[in-house]
């Protein structure tokens, strides 16, 4: 599968990611949300580098111009809630796309935090039949959410291609994902890949949690 990690080139890509980890930085909730929507602006034109294209012409006020746009019908799929802002950053770039929202959240066992079951209950979406299928989420820690996201819009066709766009990924979930997605149409789009999960299943050094820094803590 094709992995794309943007940390390992230098640009101003980096220096978002920096303030989303940033402890003295990633609390100021506005400026969080609109980093995820800043790196979804960027993720979405590094993407547009990779669709098929198509050439037409243009009228201008002076003559006929020749321009290549893309030719792929796009539908975004997001997880609430972290995908949000960084869905809408994405749908900034590609704005004629369909949209998918799928709730998926981690149901913790007794136990405590270390057992929990991903727990989908709200599926909105267009038919994915024959599109191309981006898939927004700021984390992927263990790829769970990812992969119970992609079985349930399955229910609503077949893409012809898939791209995860996430933001920090651990090398446990691009292993994962690389295991559960189709090889010969996914790619995985990430701004870094961090090495380790701690026992609550949360990305080591990653950011801390994107829902609650994006929109507060939830009970
Ligand atoms: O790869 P996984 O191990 O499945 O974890 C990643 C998921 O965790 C986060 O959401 P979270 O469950 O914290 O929900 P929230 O956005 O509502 O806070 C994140 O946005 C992913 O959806
Ligand atoms: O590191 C993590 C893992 C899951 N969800 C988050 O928000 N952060
Ligand atoms: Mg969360």
């Amino acid at each position: 599968m094709n992995v794309i990690d943007f940390s390992k080139n230098n640009s101003l890509l980096n220096s978002f990611v920096r303030e989303i980890r940033d402890i003295t930085i990633q609390n100021d909730r506005l400026r969080f949300r609109r980093n995820l929507e800043r790196i979804g602006e960027i993720m979405a034109y590094e993407i547009s580098k990779d669709l098929s294209y198509k050439t037409i012409s243009v009228t201008t006020p002076l003559d006929v111009a020749e321009v290549s746009v893309p030719d792929e019908e796009i539908v975004i799929g997001t997880i609430l809630r972290a995908g949000l802002p960084y869905h809408h950053g994405v749908l900034n770039y590609f704005d004629c796309a369909g949209n998918a929202f799928v709730s998926a959240y981690r149901k913790y066992k007794e136990t405590g935090h270390q057992s929990f079951d991903i727990h989908i209950e709200y599926i909105a979406s267009p038919s994915i039949d024959g599109k191309t299928l981006i898939l927004t989420d700021p984390m992927l820690a263990t790829g769970s959410s990812m992969e119970l996201t992609y079985r349930a819009l399955l229910t609503k066709g077949t893409p012809r291609r898939i791209h995860i766009a996430s933001i920090i990924a651990s090398q446990q979930a691009v292993d994962y994902c690389t295991q559960h997605f189709p090889e010969d149409k996914t790619t995985i789009w990430v701004a870094a890949i961090d090495p380790e999960l701690n026992e609550s299943s949360y990305i080591v050094p990653g950011i801390g949690d994107a829902g609650d820094l994006a929109y507060g803590e939830k009970i």
